[in-house]
């Protein structure tokens, strides 16, 4: 299987990076306008790279169109008339497969999907959804490329992807945004940063391993780090104080309905 990506950034990176432990390089090919970013991902993965849309993508059996949301009106127009017979994988965030389908001149072979950065490393989520027209072999072929960096989920409705591209998708950037408010903390509490940074990676990645290999549920493994009087219950009562809970919810509804306005103003306004 010959695969193809379009924009080689942050996302492509990630899933390329994961990719490659399974698959040949050489099979993998990137066209990215960006001349640096071009040697790096020829130098770091070894993969084929090129800087325009042209006839050399007619070889592909899988285009990963891995641009901007706003980018992907114009470059799925481009790219048009190189991939009639390839299977498309989107990952861009809200784009809708319709109006990627129509900006590619009617494609039906669209699976839209939403991974998220720890593909890296293998350890990345993807939410999945299809055109009715896609069929078995191709959904087994977008599962296969996109479980080579880790877990699936495959959607019953695609309007699904707008909330666990508010979930997974950008979520890493939640546990970041906390990561780092504790190492801001620990550090302001004396610890030096060395300290801080094995104490607060050690108890993110302790406490989601436990999370996911408990059989209780989350708010049981909550309730049992915190003693009665004791110091976890004074930091839960500032948390619930300020209704933490629901300022994340809050957050988590503006990234889906950005998702939504995504496809809304990109979808609506092109041919
Ligand atoms: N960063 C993330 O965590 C996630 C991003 N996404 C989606 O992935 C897509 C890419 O996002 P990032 O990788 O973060 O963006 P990015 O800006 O890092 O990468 C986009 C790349 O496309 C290149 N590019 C732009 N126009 C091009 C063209 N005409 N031909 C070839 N290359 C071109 C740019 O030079 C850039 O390297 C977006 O649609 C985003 O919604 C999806 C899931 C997670
Ligand atoms: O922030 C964004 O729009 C993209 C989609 C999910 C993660 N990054």
């Amino acid at each position: 299987m010959k695969i193809g990506f379009i924009g080689g950034g942050n996302m492509a990176n990630a899933l390329i990076g994961g990719l490659v432990k399974q698959i040949d390089p050489t099979q993998i090919w990137v066209v990215e306008i960006n001349a640096e970013a071009r040697a790096k991902l020829a130098e770091q993965y070894g993969v084929q790279t090129q800087a325009t849309l042209d006839h050399n993508l007619q070889a592909l059996d899988v285009v990963v169109l891995a641009v901007k949301p706003q980018s992907l009106p114009a470059v799925a127009q481009a790219l048009q008339p190189y991939v009639q017979q390839a299977l498309i994988i989107s990952i861009a965030a809200g784009i809708r497969a319709t109006d990627l389908s129509r900006w590619l001149g009617g494609h039906p072979r669209i699976v839209r999907t939403m991974p998220n950065t720890p593909a890296l490393i293998g350890l990345g989520v993807t939410g999945m959804a299809a055109l009715p027209a896609v069929n078995t072999a191709d959904r087994a072929s977008a599962t296969q490329i996109m479980q080579a960096v880790g877990q699936t989920v495959w959607l019953e409705q695609e309007s699904q992807l707008d909330a666990v591209t508010a979930l997974s998708g950008s979520g890493p950037a939640y546990v970041f945004y906390f990561m780092e408010s504790m190492l801001a903390a620990g550090q302001q509490m004396g610890l030096s940063a060395d300290q801080a940074q094995t104490l607060v990676m050690g108890t993110f990645v302790g406490a989601a391993q436990l999370a996911a290999q408990a059989s209780d549920p989350v708010s049981t493994l909550r309730e049992r780090v915190t003693s009665k009087g004791g110091t976890t219950a004074a930091a839960l009562e500032v948390l619930a104080a300020q209704q933490v809970n629901n300022q994340i919810q809050s957050a988590l509804e503006a990234a889906r309905l950005r998702a939504m306005e995504l496809g809304d103003e990109l979808g609506g306004a092109t041919p």
